[in-house]
């Protein structure tokens, strides 16, 4: 294991390859004394690299590769001479950071060498630092669940920082850094709370309840803030899915009939050829899919085959994975060509597909659907005007550019209300682990009926509030801190 990870370690100083691998282990469990070090900084050529160290040993790290006899002074950058402590070969002239424990990223003693970012140069310090003894590479997400077992962030602060690692468009990015500042943390302490007080009042009266000398009101009162918490957890759990969906990105499918130019705007958005353009209707036969970034928001966008009836068993395959895209759609690309209207093709689609999706009932989990007529360059100022019957529909031609920057303003609008937008409002939850908990505290709740008995009502709110508690990490099992720290990087 621990060959294994160095050499993983290496690699990663040597050549451009991903080392944020995912692995099938987690981080070892903290409290083994070991000082941990590794690269933190991306990977491949760049100016400066980051190599920390965290653990008892690291001042000692710092100063065999300084070779001085004293440390800097803690928390500023010093300029050093770093040589490898057995050859005396110089490495690198770099900065320090020296941060003392406890107050540091881990809380434990903790070094930064902020290095020339040259492959040879990480992999000659990170060489040079597993020749000391005492010291052996991190494995995933170690520094961040060090920095958790020292109470330095809590459970959903790590998941906030693991999804800020991994965030690749801005919406995902804000989502991140709302929930690593605690936000949904705070949120959740303020819930136990109402339940620890709810519980001690009910408590009060089962010990209580007979003597004169109890406030009046307590039950009730205890009662109002249970049905008041009730409420706002189901909000809450109605938001749920939004923010899921910008954690993972939203499901964008184009369709429309045959030779709309469905696959011309998957590659405009896309920026790639991703799919086969051609003349001729048919082209697009399986589900292409690819992740884009649109207006900031994480999107799967899908390409389908143009949907028409009466063709050859491969097409008609096609269409009907079409059709089950579709169904799986939180937005819908409807495109028909501008020029081509009438067609029984076009007709058929307005009158199903369009139709269908319009007449939903607008509430969170109803698709959503923007009408995009293509090849607007082909339509003449004296031309037929579209029939006056369309639905709200934008104008787009995929030949020459005209109607993208209106399409992407009505797409950011469109994903902003199917993901929830991440800098206004509550918190939302980002994983299932989330929604898991906040709907196994309302369960508990609903068997809170302190009218019928006070003792299961008691056990009711423990429930409840156990479940709130596991959530930030406050009942912390080893169990999950596994999946969670298993998703970090090395050097995390
Ligand atoms: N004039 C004009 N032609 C376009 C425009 N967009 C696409 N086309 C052309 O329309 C034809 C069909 O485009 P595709 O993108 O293959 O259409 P599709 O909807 O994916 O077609 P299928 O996959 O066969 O259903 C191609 O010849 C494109 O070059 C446009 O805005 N204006
Ligand atoms: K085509
Ligand atoms: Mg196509």
């Amino acid at each position: 294991m621990w060959r294994g990870l160095w050499t993983l370690a290496a690699q990663a100083a040597r050549g451009p390859r991903r080392l944020c691998t995912r692995r099938s282990s987690g981080a070892a469990a903290p409290g083994s004394g070991a000082t941990i070090f590794a690269l933190s900084s991306g990977q491949g050529r760049c100016g400066i690299a980051v190599i920390r160290t965290s653990g008892p040993s690291s001042g000692h790290a710092l100063r065999i590769l300084t070779a001085a006899r004293d440390l800097p002074p803690a928390r500023h950058a010093s300029l050093r001479l770093l040589s490898d402590p057995r050859s005396g070969e110089p490495l690198d002239r770099a900065l320090v950071l020296w941060f003392p424990g406890p107050r540091s990223f881990t809380g434990e003693d903790c070094v930064e060498f902020h290095v020339h970012g040259g492959p040879a140069v990480v992999s000659g310090v990170l060489q040079a630092l597993g020749s000391v003894p005492g010291l052996r590479p991190a494995e995933a997400g170690e520094f961040t669940r060090r920095a958790f077992a020292n109470g330095k962030l809590n459970l959903t602060e790590v998941e906030g920082l693991a999804d800020l690692i991994h965030a690749e468009t801005e919406a995902q990015r804000r989502q991140a850094l709302r929930q690593l500042d605690g936000e949904l943390g705070h949120l959740c302490r303020g819930w136990a709370e109402t339940l620890t007080k709810a519980l001690a009042h009910v408590e009060a009266y089962i010990d209580f309840g007979e003597d004169d000398n109890l406030e009046e009101g307590v039950l009730e009162q205890a009662d109002i803030e249970v049905r008041a918490l009730e409420v706002a957890l189901g909000a809450h759990l109605r938001d749920a899915r939004r923010g899921q969906r910008l954690r993972s990105g939203a499901h964008v499918v184009v369709t429309g009939p045959p030779n709309a130019g469905k696959s011309s705007l998957v590659n405009l958005l896309s920026r790639k050829p991703v799919s086969i353009v051609s003349p001729e209707p048919g082209t697009t036969r399986d589900v292409l899919e690819t992740p884009v970034d649109l207006a900031g928001f994480p999107v799967l966008l899908s390409d389908t085959a143009g949907l028409r009836e009466g063709v050859g068993p491969v097409e008609q395959e096609g269409v009907r994975r079409a059709r089950e895209r579709l169904e799986q759609a939180d937005l819908i690309l409807a495109m028909l060509d501008a020029s081509d209207l009438a067609s029984p093709s076009s007709c058929n689609f307005l009158a199903t597909v369009v139709a269908s999706v319009g007449a939903q009932s607008p509430s969170d989990s109803s698709q959503r659907l923007l009408l995009v007529l293509n090849k607007s360059d082909l339509l003449s100022p004296e031309g037929p005007r579209p029939p006056p019957d369309l639905p709200p529909h934008l104008l787009l031609s995929c030949l020459t550019g005209e109607g993208l920057d209106g399409l992407l303003e009505a797409l950011r609008k469109e994903l902003a209300a199917v993901c929830g937008d991440p800098s206004t409002g509550s918190p939302l939850l980002t994983r299932a682990r989330h929604q898991h908990h906040l709907q196994g505290c309302l369960d508990a709740l609903s068997h809170y009926k302190p009218s019928k008995d006070l003792a299961l009502a008691a056990e009711a709110l423990r429930v409840a509030r156990g479940h709130l508690t596991r959530l930030t990490g406050g009942g912390g099992t080893e169990e999950i801190l596994d999946i969670i720290f298993r998703d970090f990087c090395v050097g995390k």
